[in-house]
């Protein structure tokens, strides 16, 4: 763990309201917690400002819910590591027992925030509303989005119609599915979507509008534990393109205990690298085919499988496919039982 479980005292607030839901905000860092050149966007430092000082920001939040804040770290996202995720979980799995606390929020930076969502919705063992949020604008930017994307998150937080829905991603007004949602931009404040999927619904103002849900499990139905672990099985991915050399394979192979391709079109690659993937297998080192294409999905193929023995990802984008080939690796290294992960999950 990174952090002990905190001390999360709702009524030691000024502003505890006995009618409204409590809210613990985990923050982590990213461009929410930004701060640098008075109104510009850019050349910024993320992960500068407290949690309290994020809080202190959104104005009317006391009318929402009452909030907890813990810091839980204060990093660009790129600096998350499967260490903060276990510690993001294991608090979540913790505090969620406790009657008096109704719902999670976490501030993360946009970056890796697909990641971190897809990961917490595959181990967290509660049904009670875990959002995920961030912002593109630093807080001293003009018009920073930060502030209504972390008053709407914790409006969902303490909606019940967000429970049992798994982790999802509050950002731009949109809720998106934590399984499913991506960043789709480098800068627009509107930097998520949900591949072809769409979003669940929306936020206005503190409303929350669902239209749709993922069919895929997660949290409480998830059958990953990771209550004893102390570190991930190391997946890696491997990007594929024209003469693309597969000694990379036999190199990542050095380090991982899995291997994710991102393959072109439907998930292919060249015959060296079929024949390098067979080899993988003879080693115990599964092989998930995906596609770098961030649309549509990869599914069996008799031309690329009849040699190359690699699992197909669905519809999950690599970064994705990798976490839940990861979480596999805890359960199993047989290739059939992966490949159902892949299907259910
Ligand atoms: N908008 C952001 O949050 C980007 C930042 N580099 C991060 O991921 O921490």
């Amino acid at each position: 763990m990174i952090i002990p479980v905190p001390e999360v005292n709702f009524t030691a607030s000024p502003f505890y309201n006995p009618s409204l839901k409590n809210v613990v905000i985990l923050a982590t860092g990213g461009t929410i917690a930004g701060s640098g050149e008075a109104h510009k966007t850019l050349n910024y430092e993320p992960g500068a400002l407290s949690i309290q000082d994020l809080l202190d920001s959104v104005p009317h939040l006391e009318h929402v819910a009452n909030c907890a804040g813990v810091q839980v770290s204060n990093l660009c996202s790129a600096d998350i590591t499967s260490e903060h995720w276990l510690t993001l979980a294991a608090l979540i799995n913790t505090l969620a027992l406790r009657e008096d606390v109704h719902g999670f929020v976490i501030t993360h930076g946009t970056d890796t925030l697909d990641e971190t969502s897809y990961f917490l919705n595959l181990v967290i063992k509660t049904d009670k509303p875990v959002i995920i949020t961030g912002s593109m604008r630093p807080a001293t930017a003009i018009s920073p989005d930060g502030p209504l994307n972390l008053y709407q998150s914790v409006a969902l937080a303490a909606n019940p119609e967000a429970s049992g829905q798994g982790v999802m991603v509050v950002f731009a007004e949109g809720i998106y599915s934590g399984r499913d949602v991506q960043k789709v931009n480098t800068f627009k404040a509107n930097a998520f979507d949900e591949r072809d999927f769409g979003c669940l619904g929306y936020m206005r103002d503190s409303e929350a509008f669902f239209y749709t849900r993922s069919l895929k499990k997660h949290t409480t139905a998830a059958q990953f534990d990771i209550s004893a672990l102390e570190q991930l099985p190391q997946v890696s991915v491997a990007y594929f393109h024209v003469d693309a050399d597969p000694g990379i394979l036999d190199y990542l192979a050095t380090l991982s205990k899995g291997i994710v391709i991102a393959g072109a079109g439907g998930g292919i690659y060249s015959k060296p690298w079929i024949d390098k993937v067979g080899e993988l297998k003879n080693n115990d080192i599964p092989v998930v085919r995906c596609s770098r294409i961030s649309s549509g999905i990869t599914l069996k193929d008799s031309y690329i499988d009849l040699s190359a023995n690699s699992i197909p990802c669905n519809s999950l984008v690599p970064q994705k496919a990798r976490i839940l080939l990861s979480l596999a690796l805890t359960q199993t290294t047989g290739y059939e039982e992966i490949a159902a992960m892949f299907n259910e999950y």
